[in-house]
Parts: C-alpha cells; structure tokens; sequence
C-alpha cells in the first residue's frame, strides 16, 4: 500500500510578464538596445518533498517566498516549467480567498460546480448541500449570485464549500482568520476535526501559533527554494522566527 499522498520532485516555476515601465523608460530602454519588456520572477527552485496520507504539513515563508505559488501547483493550477507533482488521491481541493467562484453564479450554483468538479455526484451533493449553507451562515444570500457576496461571504461560503466536500487533500491558502469571531471558532474547530481524520491537509500560514497547533511537520521557504523540512516543527518554526528577527 502507497502512504504517500504527495511526491514532490525538484520543482521549478518562473512566472514571466510585461514589465510595465514608463514612456521615459521604455525609450531609455530602447536607446540602450535593450527591447524587453519581458521580466522573470523565479518562484520556485527545486522544491521536493514526500508528504504522507493524513499528515498535515504547515508551509512558512516570508513574503513573496513561494508559498501561494506552490499551493497552485499542488491544486494543479499552475504547471512547473520542470520537475513533477504526484498526487495519490481521488481529489484535492484549494481554498484560498478570492479563488473558486464564478461571480455570475448563486451561491448554491456554485456549491454544485464546486462539487461536481472535485468528482462529487449531484445525489451526494444534494445530501450536503443543507449543511453547506448552514455552515456558511450566509442565509437567503445563498440564492444571489456571488458577485454580489462581501469578501467576508465569500471566504465563509468557500470554506464551507471545501471543508463539507471533504477531498482526500485540502490545500489551505493564509484563510484561518477569516470572518467575524464567531465563525473564526467554528471554522478553526472545522480545520481540526479535519486534521484529526484521515484528511491529508496543506496549510499555509504566517501564524507559527497555527501551525504548531495543527501540524505534524513544516515546510520552510525562502526565495523559493526550500530550506528545512521535517516533522520538528517546534525546532523548525523557532529558527524561521529567530530568522525573521535577525532580519528587521
Ligand atoms: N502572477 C504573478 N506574476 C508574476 N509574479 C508573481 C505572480 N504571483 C506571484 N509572483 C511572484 O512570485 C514570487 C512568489 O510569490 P508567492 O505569492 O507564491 O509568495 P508567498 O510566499 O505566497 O507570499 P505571501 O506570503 O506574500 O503571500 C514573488 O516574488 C511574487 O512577487
């Protein structure tokens, strides 16, 4: 039998795009023969990891160090320009704020997109989708379309939606402050009944508290490339503190 539900293999990903400049600048540019408007960020450098079936792995970073992006690999948005991603699962599922929604859509259209793309069937759905909408707390809104939802909603309809749909791996983007405190409560409960069964749980965070309550191991990014990984997260997540500090 295969333990592992993520094999991560030396990935690389370099987003490309149009370096918006000035007029002034894309002249002086042109003088120095220098055409390209074209800039390169590298997000990810050779990132591998093994993650087991139930685990729940916190990723940590500071700003701009690739979390996100790796988050979008592993959810199979992006695809790495080198190195693979095996996922051995049935489903994974990314919540993340702003992502997942067709704006035009209700509420409850989108609770059905959302399952039916994760391979629900529309009978298993049905069976759900009471307690979707409960949880959410969104009331009659449910029947308006999203566009119309405050960000707040939003985030409380989509961890609703991922968190009843239960696939085999949920990836977690920075969402466990969202909503009033009431919801707060419930949703981190939610995450935890999750993490306490077989669920296999991504979960980015920029709270070392979080991840130390909820994970069994850590994975430390810095400008893309790992730099630790291993299940003592105590000892993991104190260096990458003391290494915020020496840095300010
Ligand atoms: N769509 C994009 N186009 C160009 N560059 C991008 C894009 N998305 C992210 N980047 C760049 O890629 C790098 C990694 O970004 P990413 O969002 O994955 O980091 P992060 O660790 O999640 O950051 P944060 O903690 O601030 O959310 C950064 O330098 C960022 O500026």
């Amino acid at each position: 039998m295969n333990d592992i539900a993520i094999k991560v293999e030396n990935l690389n990903l370099k987003y490309i795009f149009i370096n918006s400049m000035g007029v002034k600048k894309y002249i002086a540019n042109i003088l120095k023969k220098n055409k390209s408007r074209t800039k390169e960020v590298l997000a990810l450098t050779g990132v591998s990891f093994e993650l087991e079936k139930g685990k729940t792995l916190g990723i940590i970073g500071s700003n701009g160090s690739g979390k996100s992006t790796l988050l979008r690999v592993l959810a199979q948005l992006y695809t790495p320009d080198i190195g693979k991603v095996a996922l051995y699962s049935e489903s994974v599922a990314l919540l993340a704020l702003g992502t997942g929604f067709q704006p035009e859509l209700t509420g409850i259209e989108n609770i059905y997109l959302s399952g039916l793309l994760l391979g629900m069937s529309k009978e298993t759905i049905d069976k759900k989708i009471n307690e979707i909408v409960e949880f959410s707390g969104i009331g009659d809104f449910v029947n308006s379309p999203v566009k119309t939802y405050s960000s707040g909603m939003k985030a409380r309809l989509g961890f609703s939606i991922a968190t009843n749909i239960e696939p085999d791996i949920l990836l977690i983007d920075e969402i466990l402050g969202v909503g009033d405190e009431a919801f707060k409560k419930k949703s981190n409960n939610r995450i935890k009944e999750l993490i306490e069964s077989n669920k296999t749980v991504v979960l980015v965070s920029h709270s070392v508290a979080a991840i130390r309550e909820v994970c069994d191991c850590v994975l430390w990014l810095h400008k893309g490339e790992v730099v630790k990984f291993g299940d003592d997260v105590i000892g993991i997540t104190e260096e990458y503190r003391n290494c915020l500090r020496n840095s300010k």
